[in-house]
């Protein structure tokens, strides 16, 4: 996979050499490409942003330096024939396992990480002719610009790109992998500080294991995220 990030702050992305990703991009599963949006402005003061036409509070983003960074993405020899163009917005949909999963899928990936109130909504417009555009928000909260969403999808979409990570089966038991949060997990010593581990997690009885998990999915679900659970 070939993961193309346009930024205004392009050292947000300095830790992407670190943990598994850092890994992964060292094997060649996943190459990067950090874009500086304010490389390609002509003037001075390399501006980027400009008062928003109707009025309103804040700046947002001018058109022409992003259809610059993303044509030139796009001409990249190396570039897919169809990219999907992530735009991180408040107002993008909701970023779920299964849109993770979705991500991890496709060839290459392009994440617009816009600053201010947002950018000029005429470079999605322009670029759903040549891209796939998706809109996404992590979460019903404000940040102040994409990176910070970027990150979080970027870890979340390289964790499932087959050989991402060593056992496979790790990923099946997740929270939200099967629709419900995962069970406790526990390790030695089999006790601390007078708290046990559930003795059934040391009967070596699988089955058993196995049913006292789900239940705890069950509960656990239940309690924190009844919306997760089927009508
Ligand atoms: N994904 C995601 C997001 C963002 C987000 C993403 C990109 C930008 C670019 C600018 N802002 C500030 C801003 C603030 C208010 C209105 N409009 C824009 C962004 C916020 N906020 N919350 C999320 N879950």
């Amino acid at each position: 996979m070939r993961i193309d990030i346009v930024t205004i702050f392009p050292e947000f992305f300095a830790t992407l050499d670190v943990s598994l990703l850092g890994k992964a991009r060292q094997s060649g599963l996943i190459q990067t490409h950090v874009h500086d949006l304010r490389d390609v402005t002509t003037d001075k003061h390399r501006t980027v942003d400009d008062t928003p036409y109707g009025g309103g509070a804040g700046m947002v983003m001018k058109p022409e330096p992003w259809g610059d960074t993303l044509d030139a993405i796009l001409a990249d020899p190396e570039s897919s024939q169809r990219p999907v163009l992530i735009v991180p917005s408040p107002a993008g949909e909701p970023f779920t396992q299964a849109v993770a999963k979705e991500f991890s899928r496709e060839e290459q990936l392009i994440f617009a990480c816009g600053r201010y109130e947002g950018i000029d909504q005429r470079v999605s417009d322009h670029f759903a002719t040549r891209m796939t555009v998706r809109p996404i928000s992590l979460g019903d909260y404000v940040l102040n610009g994409g990176e910070v969403a970027s990150l979080a999808m970027i870890e979340a979409i390289g964790r499932l790109i087959p050989g991402m990570v060593g056992n496979p089966d790790s990923l099946v038991e997740e929270s939200h992998e099967d629709g419900l949060l995962e069970y406790p997990s526990y390790t030695k010593p089999a006790v601390w500080r007078d708290l046990e581990v559930p003795e059934v997690l040391l009967s070596g009885n699988h089955a058993a294991i196995a049913a006292w998990r789900h239940e705890q999915q069950l509960e656990r679900t239940k309690l924190i995220r009844p919306d997760l659970l089927p009508e």
